[in-house]
């Protein structure tokens, strides 16, 4: 091997270099965010090895929830902790308090372990406002107003996909180092996908708008290519094929559940702020114009904290047909 390929090999990028080099761009950053990474970044490598063990889906959606929050709240620089596991939210006692407030799933599409398909956690990552006593509204927040958002998939390999607000990188876990190595960085969704991701059984309920979307994708008007289905049925596997290879992912609203089945502050805003990061969208379908703009699904202001909503997201011009699909409806 020559000596440039040995130097690129033997310089590794770990996930806590790379958020330190990022930090050092904000010069008011004291190390508390990386701080706090290390500590998602422990609970991560944590679930992997259970994961990976083949414990049974109950006993492993418990533990996950408990690592995480004994991480992060003696991680110190927490004040509010939001999982899909607890109905309540955690306020983390004055001793261990910190500005951070962290929303996540533990163990998403756990119900999908025990055939083997890939499941994760996902988590998204607020500040409190300064010098004020932390309550329930630091979290109800627009998705806009996250710092940060990720996932971890547990599959083959354990990977992990990050945004802190300047793009998207994805690490992969080297189980030798137990160290999450830059392996995709600066992704970015192609703009346009041949793939769309639905739960088809729902199909008798949706609205127009999705039924007419889906049968475009299935039956293009312009004589374009079908898209492909493929449907998992683990959010964060859904969406990691997403990212990397374009396309929709689609979770919508239909007559018996019309918010849909995904939650607002740990599933749909997280994915919807790593598809903007990268250059797709997210679009709820019931947010939708304010000052002549198309609202995002960021722009939506949760009122509870285990809220769900519907979510369209991935390549640009995919969200884009959606959009105008509802667009055309609300003229009508
Ligand atoms: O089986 P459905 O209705 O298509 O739902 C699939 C969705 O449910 C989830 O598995 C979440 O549900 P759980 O919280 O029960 O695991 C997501 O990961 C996935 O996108």
């Amino acid at each position: 091997m020559d000596h440039a390929a040995d130097a690129h090999r033997t310089d590794l990028m770990t996930i806590t270099r790379f958020v330190l080099n990022e930090q050092t761009k904000h010069p008011e950053s004291r190390g508390d965010f990386s701080i706090l990474l290390s500590h998602i970044v422990l609970g991560c490598k944590f679930v992997c090895t259970a994961v990976n063990k083949g414990e049974d889906q109950k006993k492993l959606d418990v533990l996950s929830n408990e690592v995480f929050i004994k991480a992060l709240v003696s991680s110190g620089r927490t004040c509010i902790l939001v999982s899909e596991e607890d109905e309540e939210a955690t306020f983390v006692e004055p001793a261990n308090r910190g500005k951070y407030c962290v929303v996540f799933d533990p163990l998403d599409g756990s119900s999908n372990i025990d055939c083997g398909v890939s499941i994760g956690t996902i988590f998204g990552i607020y500040m409190i406002k300064d010098g004020h006593e932390p309550t329930l509204d630091d979290v109800l927040q627009p998705g806009m107003n996250m710092l940060a958002a990720g996932y971890c998939m547990y599959g083959s390999s354990c990977t992990l996909v990050l945004s802190t607000g300047s793009g998207v990188n994805g690490f992969t876990l080297d189980p030798s180092l137990g160290e999450f190595i830059l392996t995709h960085p600066d992704i970015k969704i192609p703009k346009k996908g041949k793939i769309y991701s639905v739960n088809e059984g729902n199909a008798k309920n949706w609205d127009g708008p999705t039924s007419k979307y889906v049968q475009s994708c299935k039956y293009p008007a312009d004589g374009s290519s079908p898209k492909s289905l493929r449907y998992i049925g683990s959010m964060v596997a859904d969406v990691h094929r997403t990212l990397l290879y374009g396309g929709i992912f689609l979770y919508p609203g239909d007559k018996k559940s019309p918010n849909g089945k995904l939650r607002v502050l740990y599933e749909v805003f997280p994915m919807s702020f790593l598809m903007e990061q990268a250059g797709g969208q997210a679009f709820t379908g019931k947010q939708r114009v304010q000052f002549l703009r198309i609202l995002s699904a960021l722009d939506l202001v949760p009122e509870k904290i285990h809220e769900r909503s519907p979510i369209f997201l991935g390549s640009y011009d995919d969200v884009e047909e959606i959009k105008k699909l509802y667009a055309a409806e609300e003229q009508n």
